[in-house]
């Protein structure tokens, strides 16, 4: 586990009370900007004291082409110099086999103790997939659920699962409140508005390496001309995936 930008005391939040844990899960491949504003807009709305990042092996999702220890090491650099204090936990991928939420949460409230306020941090798309998760219902004795905006996907409607929605309804709590209790909570970031994903990421840049490689004058061109995606990717990590030569369909 590693961390930066320690900041102030990490085992209380700005009111003085027990530590306030946000947490990310994601397969981060890569992360990208939407990643980052993901964790500062709650951060912020919360007032809480850490940020987790937590790089996971899904199990819904194959193939994904970074290693796990890539991907880690792209999480630490995307929060890298961010105002508040970031830890990225590798527990996940340290596990040897794909991970549920609910096993990790289980961990960490067995670490921090039965008072730490915990709250789980997702996207728009995966509300709307949460009844699939292992055990979710379980999710809610364990930690707070913080869902943000995201463009493509909805917030209420048809596409939310009645279950989840009627969960997710009956919890719901101003944000200010949830670093005040450990867990059962909802609330939501409605006003984020990121149109990225890990997945149009890839296919830009195997897209952008495919035309750098179609020169005719017979040099290779295959290097880093300043991407096609600036403000997506955070810089250090366009510096990562070009080093280690990720994304690149003719590896
Ligand atoms: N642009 C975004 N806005 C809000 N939440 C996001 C955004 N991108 C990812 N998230 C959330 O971050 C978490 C981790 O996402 P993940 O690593 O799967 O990236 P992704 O962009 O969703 O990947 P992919 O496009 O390949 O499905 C998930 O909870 C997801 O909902
Ligand atoms: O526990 C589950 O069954 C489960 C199913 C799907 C996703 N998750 C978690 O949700 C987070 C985002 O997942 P993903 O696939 O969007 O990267 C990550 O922490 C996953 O472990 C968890």
């Amino acid at each position: 586990m590693t961390g930066s930008d320690p900041g102030s005391d990490p085992g209380r939040n700005r009111s003085g009370n027990v530590g306030c844990t946000l947490l990310l899960g994601g397969s981060f491949d890569p992360v990208h900007a939407g990643h980052v504003a993901l964790g500062s807009t709650f951060m912020a709305l919360l007032g809480a004291s850490e940020l987790r990042v937590i790089p996971t092996v899904p199990w819904q999702k194959s193939a994904l082409v970074a290693t796990p220890a890539q991907r880690a090491d792209m999480a630490e650099l995307a929060f890298r110099g961010q105002p508040y204090r970031v830890v990225v936990d590798r527990r996940e991928i340290e596990r040897g086999h794909a991970s549920y939420t609910v096993e990790t949460l289980r961990e960490l409230r067995a670490e921090l103790g039965d008072d730490a306020p915990l709250c789980f941090l997702i996207g728009a798309d995966q509300l709307a997939r949460l009844d699939t998760w292992r055990d979710w219902r379980a999710l809610f004795a364990l930690a707070h659920l913080c869902v943000a905006a995201r463009p493509g996907f909805s917030l209420d409607g048809p596409g939310i699962p009645a279950a989840v929605a009627a969960e997710f309804a009956a919890r719901r709590a101003p944000p200010e409140q949830l670093c005040s209790q450990p867990a059962g909570l909802t609330c939501i970031a409605a006003e984020l508005a990121m149109d990225i994903s890990s997945t149009r990421i890839r296919t830009a840049l195997e897209e952008r390496h495919g035309e750098e490689d179609a020169g005719e004058d017979g040099k290779d061109h295959r290097h880093n001309t300043g991407g096609p995606i600036p403000g997506v990717l955070p810089p250090l990590v366009l510096d990562y995936i070009e080093q280690h030569k990720l994304y690149k369909k003719y590896n």
